[in-house]
């Protein structure tokens, strides 16, 4: 395989000073047309080691898409230099789609009014695929994954979650070594998004796959990322753990509690204040860098509690905090 000599295992994916200009052309009037620059991605830099799963974030247009696009050699960086598995992306496109796989959590890659097991044979035939190998990947997605019963569905007929597995095994069945996910549990219920994700770290941890995952939910990154790369219009704003993130942007979870009966706002739960107060129900703020168990069992001692959950900050939020900064 091209480059599978010369692959840096610490730079298995390797972004350096990496930059997109879209050229934009707009009517200005009745003939005459302008043209403007788009500085999609500016100067991106980071570099994720073979086997790691990194957690891809930024607010709506801070460039994302256009890094995974130019990673996946959709399309042509303006500058910069960019590897993955030993390949460049835009000139070796042959070599890099044996060697990726690519999940969409808005769009599904399967046909969509075969079954899987069908739209899963296009798949083998595509990629060349030996029996034995698709055989076992298969069973093993089959498995993991609970679809079981489900391979002779069409797509249309599948519900979200089951037609997310669904991708998720298309895109593994060719083994790719590098897995880009982009949004992979956005509408699922709390069962699916369960299961997907612990599929994943299975995987991570059994097949060495090197996992970038773009999504809006911090737990997602929490559950499965130690690293988080952040970008804003188009440039590099943090590279490091999920805990220092939230200390840059000193953000805040939220403890969500339902007490027996409606009361007086909790008070004197060390690192924490009740932002919110709704019936029975009440909003404690904390640091999102701190643990939530002794909060948790703070208040579980001295409150009647009947349940509890606890919120992520918004993206969004952790991100407009650094700016504050
Ligand atoms: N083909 C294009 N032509 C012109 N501008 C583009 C094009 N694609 C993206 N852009 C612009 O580049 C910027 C980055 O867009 P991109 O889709 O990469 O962001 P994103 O982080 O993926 O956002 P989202 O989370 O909303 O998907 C935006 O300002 C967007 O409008």
């Amino acid at each position: 395989m091209t480059g599978e000599e010369s692959v840096d295992d610490d730079g298995f994916i390797d972004v350096r000073e990496l930059e997109k200009v879209f050229t934009v052309r707009r009517r200005s009037g009745f003939l005459r047309r302008t043209t403007s620059e788009v500085r999609a991605v500016d100067g991106i830099s980071f570099a994720v080691p073979r086997g790691e799963m990194v957690g891809f974030i930024g607010p709506n247009g801070a460039g994302k898409s256009t890094t995974i696009k130019m990673l996946t050699g959709i399309l042509t960086p303006s500058g910069g230099r960019l590897r993955v598995a030993g390949v460049d992306p835009w000139k070796e496109r042959t070599q890099l789609v044996r060697r990726i796989g690519v999940v969409f959590g808005q769009r599904t890659t399967l046909w969509w009014d075969l079954p899987l097991r069908d739209s899963y044979a296009l798949v083998k035939r595509m990629y060349r695929i030996p029996e034995a190998r698709y055989r076992a990947n298969l069973e093993r997605c089959v498995e993991l994954l609970e679809l079981d019963g489900l391979l002779e569905v069409p797509v249309r007929q599948l519900s979200l979650g089951q037609r997310m597995r669904g991708d998720i095994t298309a895109a593994l069945l060719h083994d790719p070594d590098v897995l880009y996910l982009d949004e992979p549990t956005i509408g699922l219920d709390v069962i699916s998004k369960a299961r997907v994700r612990e599929f994943l770290l299975n995987l991570n941890a059994e097949m060495g796959t090197t996992v970038l995952l773009t999504t809006h939910d911090l737990s997602d990154i929490e559950y499965l990322c130690k690293r988080v790369v952040v970008i804003d219009h188009g440039r590099l704003m943090y590279d490091g753990v999920l805990a220092g993130l939230h200390e840059v942007g000193s953000s805040e979870r939220t403890l969500v509690v339902d007490l027996e009966r409606e009361m007086p706002p909790i008070e004197g739960v060390h690192g924490a204040r009740t932002v919110r107060t709704e019936g029975p129900r009440q909003w404690l703020a904390f640091p999102a860098a701190a643990s939530a168990a002794p909060l948790v069992s703070q208040v579980a001692a001295g409150y009647p509690l009947v349940d509890l959950s606890i919120r992520e900050p918004d993206i969004e939020d952790v991100i407009a905090r650094m700016y504050a900064r």
